[in-house]
């Protein structure tokens, strides 16, 4: 059955309570169901801008209104099969998605939480956001989202970030009144991938929608203890079931006092929230947004912000002594750095078995947590040498790198070295960065004229 068959058979209990739920919009809404899905990339700015992609790229880029550095780009173009994708130069993300990170607006130095964060398109955007700076909790309580939400942090190049494969409450009993700035991106009924994926449309019923509510409120819960008072959350769904969006804040409002709705800077394109969707009709649900695919182009999104007016300060917390890392561990470390970078990062080390990584600042203790990555991995102590990780080379800086094999986007080795293969160049022998266009693409170890490909095995393009 083809893509645009299989659309006809939307569930029919969903398009009967989208017609009761929109009158006069509904036909236009409807309409929209049979369209192909919108596309859209956003730019990595810990890497470069906006401007300097739109110099670069070879697709036709338009900008998406709500984000700056945000992209509409339209098929056959696939910028996910370019390398500066694997570069980490930008990140495919359907442009309805691109307002969350907005709303949430982290600033630097701020504890960010992401909690329901795989694949890692909110997280991403919160990185760039950061740029650097404070923290990123980043969790995924699916075993194998999270190794992929892992893996696009590493890609995007970020520092700050610990990825984390828990339970929201347990995370909670971890983190209390810890964080300025939460995001629950939560999982839903996803009415607003059908166009996208089918299959969310055959996981669809009106009993899933329900259990969603339920799971959602569950995962605010958690958020709710994590959150300092003062700080800030965002609460996020792709579906338009009131019960998971109007519905669901109202219900979160009624329990917590303490929070208040925020108003989102809503631009011409979004909605205002349904208050007469959610059972006790509260006013200031009208604050949250709508993003609709009929008034818009993107595939839709809820967004509600909210603060946290009051709570209880967080509990002193143990003194965290850092644990002794084997001095040898360091030199290797060091030496390596000497020979291959301009500067050695420098910070609190941390060694997991033989990985070593530099971790972001003011994590409390992290002993019994199930942690994908706890910062930025530097490498691999093996016997008397280290040997540098994928992460590290795509969290460098170019200026930051000591030799490079500059290669350009349209240059057959840099997909001979994207598929694996070895390339020859004329560097310094020892450690090398392979870049494309200036953009760190992973490491090579140069000698007689040759580079010896370490693009890592599961990357590799067939
Ligand atoms: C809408 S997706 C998140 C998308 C992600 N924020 C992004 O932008 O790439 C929701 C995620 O929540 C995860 N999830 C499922 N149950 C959860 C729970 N109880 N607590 C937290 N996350 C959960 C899902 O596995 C899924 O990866």
């Amino acid at each position: 059955m083809s893509l645009a068959e299989e659309r006809t058979f939307y569930p029919e209990a969903f398009l009967t309570r989208m017609q009761e739920l929109l009158g006069d919009e509904y036909a236009a809404f409807r309409e929209t169901l049979d369209r192909p899905s919108v596309q859209g990339l956003r730019v990595n700015t810990l890497k470069t801008s906006a401007e300097q992609l739109l110099q670069l790229a070879p697709f036709h880029l338009e900008p998406v209104p709500w984000v700056p550095g945000g992209f509409y780009f339209q098929a056959p173009e696939r910028p996910g099969k370019h390398p500066y994708h694997a570069a980490g130069v930008y990140y495919i993300q359907e442009p309805s998605a691109m307002s969350v990170a907005e709303a949430l607006q982290p600033e630097r130095g701020d504890r960010v939480l992401d909690l329901c964060a795989a694949p890692g398109g909110k997280s991403t955007h919160l990185a760039a956001l950061l740029q650097g700076t404070g923290l990123l909790v980043t969790n995924e309580p699916h075993p194998q989202r999270a190794k992929i939400l892992s893996e696009n942090i590493e890609r995007f190049g970020v520092r700050n970030a610990l990825v984390t494969n828990e339970m929201p409450d347990r995370l909670a009993e971890r983190f209390p009144a810890f964080f300025d700035k939460i995001l629950v991106d939560a999982p839903c009924s996803g009415e607003g991938m059908f166009r996208k994926d089918p299959d969310a449309c055959g996981e669809w019923s009106p009993g899933h929608v329900t259990a969603c509510a339920v799971r959602q409120l569950d995962i605010l819960d958690s958020a709710a203890k994590m959150l300092r008072a003062g700080g800030t959350l965002v609460y996020s769904t792709c579906t338009f079931a009131p019960d998971e969006n109007e519905g669901l804040i109202e219900a979160f409002l009624q329990k917590y006092e303490e929070f208040e709705v925020l108003e989102i800077h809503t631009f011409d394109h979004f909605a205002p929230g349904r208050p007469e969707w959610a059972a006790a009709g509260r006013a200031e649900l009208e604050k949250t947004a709508r993003l609709w695919p009929h008034r818009l182009r993107g595939e839709g999104h809820y967004v509600a912000h909210l603060r946290k007016t009051d709570g209880e300060p967080a509990p002193r917390r143990k003194e965290v002594k850092p644990v002794k890392i084997p001095p040898e561990a360091l030199k290797s470390h060091r030496q390596f750095a000497e020979e291959a970078l301009t500067t050695t990062p420098e910070g609190e080390f941390l060694l997991f078995g033989d990985n070593l990584y530099l971790v972001p600042s003011g994590l409390p203790d992290l002993k019994g947590l199930k942690v994908v990555r706890p910062g930025w991995h530097l490498g691999t102590l093996k016997k008397n040498r280290f040997e540098p990780s994928h992460a590290l080379a795509l969290g460098l800086h170019p200026d930051e790198i000591r030799h490079t094999v500059p290669l350009t986007a349209d240059s057959p080795a840099t997909l001979q070295y994207l598929r694996g293969e070895t390339v020859t160049a004329d560097s310094a022998k020892g450690w090398v960065v392979l870049t494309v266009d200036g953009f760190p693409l992973g490491w090579g170890k140069q000698s007689g004229g040759v580079v010896k490909n370490h693009y890592p095995k599961g990357l590799r393009w067939p």
